[in-house]
């Protein structure tokens, strides 16, 4: 029996056990993880040579409550490269503890994995920013962790350095590669803000995120990213403008999840091109194994 409770389950033991049960089912090796946002678990669509495993068959792992998040680890191959992607991720406001949620991340360090693309749906605050833009993290803002809510309380090595979480290489590739695709009218450089969640933000909160220098807003993808920089993992952070979040009383519109679904499944086409070719090249370029 595995617990699915919200007990702790990052001790290095369950993660072994997570890790090893996995790797004895499989014979991919991936050395790329992508986490799939809300509504974009097409991104693992077209891959090759594909193994699923649904999330309640694993050991110790979270399930997935949320809408748009399926609940299946999928490995496979983007041509050559040996992949893994979680379609589906998990978050604080389903009720999981931050060591739940960043458990796959330790699981794929474990893995031999050695960059992780994570994804998400976000709310645009920077007023240039239009719905459908791909926005490539530059840096973020870790929101429930100033108030304590913070995925690395308790493990290893304290005072890790978060200046550069985001790899400067892996972001000039996206960049160049989304320039190549003809894309660079919607590709665009951001701080993410994570909060908590699950209410989307007040007026007032969006207003003061946008003043904190927050580019666009959402619940998720800094907790991920927090344990992978600490692992020692490249990190690519992609988040996918769903909607413009509104600083202005006189607006009437109202964002909700089906929207932000909508436009995320819209978009996964465009945004599975700039991955798909990211992934081709990546670990072939130099400047990426030195970042
Ligand atoms: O998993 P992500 O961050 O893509 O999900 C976003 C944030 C909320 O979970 C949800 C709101 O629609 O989408
Ligand atoms: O406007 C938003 N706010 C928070 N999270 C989100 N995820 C998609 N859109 C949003």
């Amino acid at each position: 029996m595995h617990s699915k409770g919200n007990a702790c389950c990052c001790s290095f033991d369950e993660c072994k056990l997570t890790t090893e049960w996995l790797m004895s089912r499989t014979r991919h090796k991936p050395k790329i993880a992508v986490v799939c946002g809300s509504g974009l678990g097409l991104l693992a669509d077209n891959i090759s040579n594909k193994q699923v495993f649904r999330y309640e068959d694993i050991p110790n792992f979270p399930v997935s409550t949320v809408p748009g998040h399926e609940g299946h680890l999928v490995f496979g191959h983007v041509r050559d490269k040996s992949c893994v992607f979680m379609q589906g991720r998990f978050h604080l406001y389903e009720g999981y503890s931050l060591c739940r949620v960043t458990f796959p991340v330790r699981i794929f360090k474990l893995m031999g994995v050695e960059t992780i693309i994570v994804t998400n749906a976000s709310g645009g605050l920077c007023q240039d920013f239009k719905v459908g833009d791909i926005m490539i993290i530059k840096d973020h803002i870790n929101l429930p962790g100033f108030a304590g809510q913070h995925p690395l309380c308790g493990f290893g090595i304290r005072f890790p350095c978060m200046s550069d979480a985001y790899s400067k290489d892996l972001r000039k590739l996206t960049l160049d590669i989304s320039s190549e695709l003809g894309y660079s009218n919607f590709v665009r450089e951001g701080v993410y803000c994570m909060v908590s969640g699950p209410n989307f933000e007040t007026i007032a909160e969006a207003r003061m995120l946008h003043i904190l220098g927050s580019d666009s807003v959402g619940m998720s993808t800094v907790p991920e990213v927090t344990v992978a920089k600490h692992c020692g993992l490249r990190v690519l952070g992609l988040s996918l403008i769903t909607n413009k979040v509104s600083l202005d009383y006189s607006r009437e519109e109202k964002v909700n999840h089906e929207e932000v679904l909508h436009i995320s499944k819209m978009r996964a086409e465009m945004l599975q091109k700039v991955l798909y070719t990211f992934i081709t090249r990546s670990h072939q370029e130099e400047a990426i194994n030195s970042s």
